[in-house]
């Protein structure tokens, strides 16, 4: 199982993250697109990563907008899996 990061590995991470804020035991960031085509495009396009990585966000779409919420259920917080992830998230347009 996946190591839960210290807090000082978090904030380290956070600090080359932009775009991505920390709620508790959850990384999230929120996306905005043109319409609701384009932000479920985005949505399909974290398909394949979330897939290869066995990680997969939690997402919530609203109309244009797209927020994205990353944990680690099973360790109970967040590990280098959810910053590798988010790091992937954060290069698709
Ligand atoms: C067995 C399987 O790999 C696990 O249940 C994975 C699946 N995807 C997951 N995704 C996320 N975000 N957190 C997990 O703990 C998790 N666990």
């Amino acid at each position: 199982m996946a190591q839960l990061l210290s807090e000082e590995e978090i904030q380290q991470q956070l600090n080359n993250l932009p775009g991505w804020t920390r709620e508790g035991a959850k990384l999230q960031c929120n996306r905005k697109f043109k319409d609701f085509v384009q932000a479920i495009e985005f949505v399909n396009k974290l398909v394949e990563p979330a897939e290869s990585a066995g990680h997969h966000p939690d997402i919530e779409i609203s109309y244009n907008k797209v927020k994205i919420i990353l944990t680690t259920h099973d360790a109970g917080g967040l590990t280098k899996k959810d910053f590798d992830l988010a790091k992937v998230i954060s290069q698709i347009s």
